[in-house]
């Protein structure tokens, strides 16, 4: 038998308190058409733990490897089907976090998944709701080390409004230059650039007023430039604030479309605004969602903001994939 017995790995959390587990399945559905438990053995069954967390409403389904009864089958066709925000849990994107190697300092490896599917290497505010999801698992905030496809990254988790709505300071690491900009941008733009945090941006600076960016068709222009790079690419579109050291920001996001906020496209715009001369090395980036703080130092990029735990969630057996 391939699968643990119900509940046998899965740690609750002892000292941390917060929402409950709940029993579910993604409403309005029958069972042929909710999401699937399957394993990677190629069989199906058993139950599937999962935590929705968000960072500035910018959220994410947590998968940790630890929690499950077995190994599971995570791909591009389960982050579809339970990022849909009506037939599944509804998310920006899917994170399975899984154990990493022995002798590794770290606590959780990160693969993360768009909601389309497609793969990332990082997401500021996606590390950030993982660390929160491995120290609620272990019971006690503090230091998480998570390995992204990006490279390993150190967060720290710290006490916030409450046990679930937490704040979370990742160290990005450097931003580099992004991909050469692929062709003009199909908006008046006082300033443009690319950075690379791991996933690739591209920031324009408009030279409108918060509530003028706030009417850009965004949905029209994100495509666009997201389909003029070969491998996609997120986009930006900043203002200065009115106060000092302060940036509006506005996102397309590469998989997903247009979010509420964006962590790691919030360090490429204050990284790229810096060298425009815009705002110091602290910075403020304000997004529909909510507000992080941007530091630079020595050429890297560290994030601080909330991190928000909306739901425990369990997957009821026989709930099946294939639909
Ligand atoms: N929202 C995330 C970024 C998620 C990945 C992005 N869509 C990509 O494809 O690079 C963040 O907070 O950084």
């Amino acid at each position: 038998m391939i699968l643990g017995s119900p509940g046998s790995s899965h740690r609750r959390p002892t000292t941390m308190r917060g929402p409950c587990w709940t029993s579910c399945s993604p409403s309005g559905t029958s069972p042929a058409e909710t999401v699937v438990v399957r394993r990677s053995t190629g069989e199906t069954g058993g139950h599937m733990r999962i935590s929705k967390l968000h960072g500035l409403r910018n959220d994410f389904l947590v998968l940790l490897d630890e929690h499950q009864d077995g190994p599971l089958d995570v791909g591009p066709e389960l982050a579809r089907r339970l990022c849909d925000r009506r037939s599944g849990l509804g998310a920006d994107g899917l994170i399975h976090g899984t154990r990493p190697d022995a002798g590794s300092d770290a606590d959780v490896v990160m693969h993360l998944f768009n909601a389309d599917g497609s793969r990332a290497e990082v997401s500021g505010n996606g590390i950030r709701c993982l660390a929160q999801a491995v120290a609620r698992s272990r019971g006690a905030e503090g230091r998480v080390v998570v390995v992204a496809d990006s490279g390993r990254r150190e967060t720290v988790v710290r006490p916030g409004t409450s046990p679930s709505d937490v704040v979370v300071e990742v160290d990005l690491g450097p931003v580099g230059p992004g991909p050469g900009l692929a062709a003009p941008l199909p908006l008046a733009v006082k300033e443009s650039g690319t950075a690379d945090l791991g996933n690739p941006h591209v920031v324009a600076w408009l030279d409108l007023s918060p509530g003028d960016l706030r009417q850009v068709d965004l949905a029209q222009i994100g495509p666009a430039v997201e389909s003029s790079y070969p491998e996609g690419i997120n986009l930006e579109l900043i203002v200065p604030g009115p106060d000092p050291d302060v940036l509006v920001l506005r996102v397309w996001e590469r998989g997903v479309g247009i979010t509420e906020a964006c962590g790691s496209g919030a360090c490429a715009a204050a990284a790229l605004a810096h060298g425009w001369g815009l705002v110091g090395p602290k910075v403020r980036v304000e997004m529909p969602g909510g507000a992080v703080d941007v530091e630079l130092v020595e050429g890297r990029a560290v994030l601080h903001g909330p991190s928000v735990l909306v739901a425990e969630i369990e997957l009821r057996e026989g709930a099946v994939l294939d639909g």
